[in-house]
């Protein structure tokens, strides 16, 4: 897979990008090449603006000043097609899969005299990637897919429309452990047998080291590092030229366990017979599929009033009948899906951040003193803003995520549920999270943590509970069994 194999101008290349939005200067002269056949790594802190370049090189902004030029191999003389991937799917959910993969080619009015043929373009284009799964999804609505599958049409809808270049900006935020690794398979054998050059952005080390050979960084707009092999950086290498401090925090693990009867200690009883005793100050993280933990998380939440799960212990006793009820009740919610249910985008940072205590304190209006609480929790989070009056949408995507969990930061609460809190978020402040998280739990609140990333559940959960492929609960993993192994084998997702 490496690049020498392919001739030696790139796919890819743009130079000295200049882009700013009002006084914020993004990008400052940033270079980037790509080339073909090549997985490519491109990482940066949080803001660091990698979703602008990304931006300007599809085409979907323009740049201030600077250079791009595409090379293809075809003899057309047309510049290569681009297809970019993201986290939250570009599939029109009511349309069938192969009207979604066909839609790239009509050329006018979708006509009923067209569709057998876009019907046998988008089997071809999917059963070059998994001629089983063609099979069952071509025919089916798009809104039916998993993430997973999802992913794989869009990726089947680029190949069919013969993009040469592929850009999967964190295609695996919500994906399961089997679904990543089938995923990566996929890539690098789009890389290797199709030469297709691949631009993977991510901020988990581990799936950086397992599909990428070249790797760029960003720092503050400019490259530092430009297409240099993954085996010549070490993981503090790239660390440290992402400009984040390279600390570890020391795990401290204690196991969920006693009776029910200390005080602020919930129970949860659930499908199967399941009884969870959940001690406060315990981190407790959910593992699996994301059917058996989404409803479990649903009734903590308020947002499901009839559920298999029962909350109860210290004066609770959920479901809840709604969300306001839900955070009345101490328990705070970071929810996965950050543009639907998280971000509030058409107020400004400031009431984002105040939300969850004006709800606690029935309050619509502003009380003074709000100004300086948001801009010490902005602070302790190391968000970074303009001003906390500007719209959530000018900030990236990590600084969104750290917005999210700013709202529930010093509130004295029983209970926090979060969904991925980690998203998008780069190593650095992944690490801060951790810490705030941490110390949620140890002033008495108990963390009910949903992640699809095995390695951080098993950094910080004093327990994890695990679901089965169908979200029948599993049961915790055990002591001498808690590594990545063993959580494979309990939800089911062995590689
Ligand atoms: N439309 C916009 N208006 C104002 N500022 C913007 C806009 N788009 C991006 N920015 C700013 O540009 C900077 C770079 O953002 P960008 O989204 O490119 O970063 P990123 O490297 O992709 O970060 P992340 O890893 O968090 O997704 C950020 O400080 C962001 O606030």
């Amino acid at each position: 897979m490496t690049a020498e194999r392919f001739e030696v101008s790139p796919l890819l290349e743009a130079t000295h990008i200049e882009k700013s939005y009002g006084a914020t200067h993004v990008l400052k002269g940033t270079n980037f090449r790509l080339r073909r056949g090549e997985i490519h790594a491109l990482l940066g802190g949080n803001g660091a603006g990698k979703s602008t370049l990304i931006r300007i090189v599809t085409g979907l902004a323009a740049a201030d000043a600077g250079r791009i030029q595409l090379r293809s191999v075809r003899e057309d003389g047309k510049p290569p097609v681009i297809a970019v991937v993201h986290q939250e799917l570009a599939l029109l959910p009511e349309l069938t899969v192969a009207e979604n993969i066909g839609i790239a080619h009509a050329t006018s009015a979708f006509s009923l005299a067209r569709r057998g043929h876009t019907r046998s373009i988008a089997a071809e284009a999917l059963r070059l990637i998994d001629p089983a799964l063609a099979e069952r999804i071509l025919d089916i609505p798009a809104r039916t897919l998993s993430l997973h599958e999802g992913q794989v049409v869009e990726i089947a809808r680029a190949l069919s429309i013969g993009a040469e270049i592929l850009l999967l900006d964190e295609p695996t935020a919500n994906l399961t452990a089997g679904e990543t690794e089938k995923l990566f398979s996929l890539l690098r054998r789009l890389a290797r047998e199709k030469a297709i050059g691949i631009v993977f952005v991510s901020h988990r080390m581990k799936e950086i080291r397992a599909l990428c050979d070249t790797c760029s960084i960003l720092r503050d707009g400019r490259t530092v590092v430009d297409a240099a092999p993954m085996t010549e950086l070490a993981d503090a290498d790239i660390v440290a030229h992402m400009g984040q401090p390279a600390h570890r925090a020391a795990v401290s693990r204690k196991r969920v366990t006693g009776s029910g009867d200390q005080k602020g200690a919930l129970r949860l009883d659930g499908p199967a017979a399941t009884r969870l005793d959940i001690q406060p100050g315990t981190i407790l993280g959910l593992a699996g599929a994301p059917s058996g933990p989404s409803a479990l998380i649903a009734m903590l939440v308020g947002a499901r009033t009839s559920s298999p799960w029962r909350l109860s212990g210290d004066g609770i006793a959920a479901p809840f009948r709604s969300p306001r009820e839900a955070i009345r009740a101490g328990v705070g919610f970071v929810p996965g899906d950050r543009a639907g249910k998280g971000v509030l985008s058409k107020l400004p940072i400031l009431d984002n951040v105040v939300a969850a205590r004006r709800v606690r304190d029935g309050r619509g209006f502003v009380r003074r003193g709000e100004r300086d609480e948001c801009s010490s929790l902005v602070a302790a989070l190391q968000l970074k803003a303009g001003s906390i009056w500007d719209l959530p949408g000018s900030l990236s995507g990590g600084n969104q995520q750290k917005l999210l969990v700013a709202r529930w930061l010093d509130l004295p609460l029983r209970m926090v549920v979060l969904e991925e809190p980690t998203r998008g978020v780069d190593i650095g402040t992944k690490r801060d999270i951790y810490a705030l998280i941490r110390r949620m739990a140890e002033a008495g609140a108990i963390i009910v943590w949903w992640s699809t990333e095995n390695v951080e559940l098993l950094e910080l959960c004093d327990a994890i509970f695990a679901f089965d492929t169908d979200g029948t609960p599993k049961g915790f993993l055990a002591g001498e069994r808690f590594d990545e192994d063993g959580l494979a084998e309990l939800t089911g997702m062995a590689a």
